[in-house]
């Protein structure tokens, strides 16, 4: 069975990767799909005869345009951007737009696949596609991140919409450019409607967007935890990342009872042997916020340049929330040497290939991010559904849904999932109930 599996993979794989070479980040995606996926579609006379696997790895189209904006000197600018539409099978294109030195095609192709099961995961009638620039805010004025915005969805607003594509914010894109964009966009398209989500809520915004993918790491986690028999009062969490999705997902941890000992930049790493405390969080985010690093740690912190948290302190849990392939088999060896039992995904794919292997042959609990950072855009989908009704929610309201979405992708994933040594295999279980989903919908639609 399982030299089938690589016999069909690598087949699989060997096209792809002849139809798009280089696209090295899109084949590491595709690879741990179609491996945990292949027999599935095989065995399934509607599923093969309908190609899913191979229709999901070409993206339904990719928009490639010119960002041209004006700097604080008067000089003119030229970035590119993109959005990649993966698939609208179960419902409107939806992923988050990024900005960033290191955005590529490759990049937003395999954001976007990831997206497809993630969404699917949700339980919510959401398709997938990611978007964003090779654009660096870092050193911008905040009317340079202003003007860049605004032309970027100069171009962009021609191919958005609510019941059509409905992006929201990645990595260097939060509720501050979602502004500027929604104002771009209100004023190109001459409409009021949700096409972007984690809007402010004076504007259209769901209570909740802002926190929901670290708050919902950690419910995700929780139900990790319980499957395993302990709970988090008490665990040692190691977190990589200073953002969005780290900053809160270390605050929910703490407020679970668990102790905190890092957080990172891509300068390096911020240790706290004793725990990070509230007060730590709120000056990481202050310091991010004014663009500053993170050396001027205070008392109780210690931050090292160039390092990474992985193996830095003792930890149980690794939660990496910063970016892809940012541990490596070296950096999971040594953390799991320092007594790394279980690893929640916050960022998208932020384990190398040969990181995945260890995990599986260390025995750890490993969710992908596919399925334990799905709250954000889960509760994204909340806000579409808000926005069309013109009915809006608590935020305990949405809490309460958040906690009730990550309890039933875990129990869903579980159900999909094989046991090795009593422990569900989270990543094959993710892959197969995302791939279900969508398969389902892809086969009843015919040959088109
Ligand atoms: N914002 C959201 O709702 C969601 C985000 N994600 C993923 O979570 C990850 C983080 O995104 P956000 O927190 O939203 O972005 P963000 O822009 O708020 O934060 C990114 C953080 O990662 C740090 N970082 C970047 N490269 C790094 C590296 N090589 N090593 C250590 N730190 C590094 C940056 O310093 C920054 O503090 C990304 O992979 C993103 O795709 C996933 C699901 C939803
Ligand atoms: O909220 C959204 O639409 C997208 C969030 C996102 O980009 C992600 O889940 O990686």
């Amino acid at each position: 069975m399982t030299d089938r599996r690589a016999a069909l993979t690598e087949t699989f794989m060997e096209r792809l990767r002849a139809r798009t070479p280089h696209e090295e980040e899109f084949h590491q995606a595709v690879e741990e799909v179609v491996y945990d996926t292949i027999t599935v579609e095989k065995n399934d006379h509607a599923f093969a005869g309908a190609r899913v696997l191979d229709r999901l790895s070409e993206p339904d189209r990719i928009i490639s345009f010119r960002v041209v904006w004006e700097d604080d000197d008067g000089a003119v600018q030229i970035n590119r951007g993109w959005r990649v539409q993966t698939s609208n099978a179960i419902g409107p294109y939806k992923g988050g737009l990024r900005f960033h030195p290191t955005v590529t095609p490759s990049v937003l192709k395999f954001l976007g696949f990831e997206q497809v099961f993630k969404n699917a995961l949700t339980g919510l009638p959401l398709g997938g596609a990611k978007g964003g620039s090779d654009f660096d805010p870092k050193g911008r004025s905040d009317n340079e991140i202003m003007r860049f915005c605004h032309a970027f969805m100069a171009e962009l607003c021609k191919y958005i919409g609510p019941d059509h594509d409905v992006p929201a914010g990645d990595i260097n894109v939060g509720t501050r450019e979602i502004g500027f964009l929604f104002g771009a966009y209100k004023q190109h398209r001459g409409q009021f409607h949700g096409a972007l989500t984690g809007k402010g809520e004076s504007f259209g915004g769901s209570a909740m967007r802002v926190e929901a993918t670290g708050y919902g790491l950690i419910y995700f986690l929780c139900h990790m935890m319980a499957q395993a028999g302990r709970d988090l009062n008490g665990a040692r969490i190691a977190v990589s990342g200073a953002g969005n999705v780290a900053t809160h997902a270390a605050e929910e941890a703490i407020a679970e009872g668990a102790t905190v000992v890092s957080l990172s930049d891509s300068s390096g790493a911020l240790l706290a042997e004793d725990g990070l405390t509230a007060d730590h969080i709120a000056w990481v985010r202050e310091a991010k916020g004014a663009g500053r690093g993170l050396d001027d740690a205070p008392k109780g912190l210690r931050y090292t340049r160039g390092a990474q948290p992985w193996g830095a302190v003792e930890a149980q849990v690794l939660l990496p929330c910063a970016t892809q392939n940012e541990m490596d088999e070296d950096a999971l060896s040594k953390a799991i040497d320092s007594g790394a039992k279980m690893i929640a995904e916050g960022a998208n794919m932020p384990l190398t290939a040969g990181a995945v292997r260890l995990a599986q042959q260390k025995g750890l609990a490993h969710a992908p991010g596919k399925a334990s950072n799905a709250g954000g855009v889960a509760i994204s989908g909340l806000e579409m559904s808000q926005n069309a009704h013109g009915q809006y929610l608590s935020a305990e309201e949405v809490r309460r849904r958040l906690k009730q979405i990550m309890g039933n992708i875990h129990d869903n994933v579980v159900s999909e999932a094989e046991l090795r040594d009593g422990r569900p295999d989270y990543r094959q279980g993710a892959n197969i109930a995302g791939y279900r989903k969508v398969a389902q919908a892809i086969s009843a639609f015919g040959a088109i």
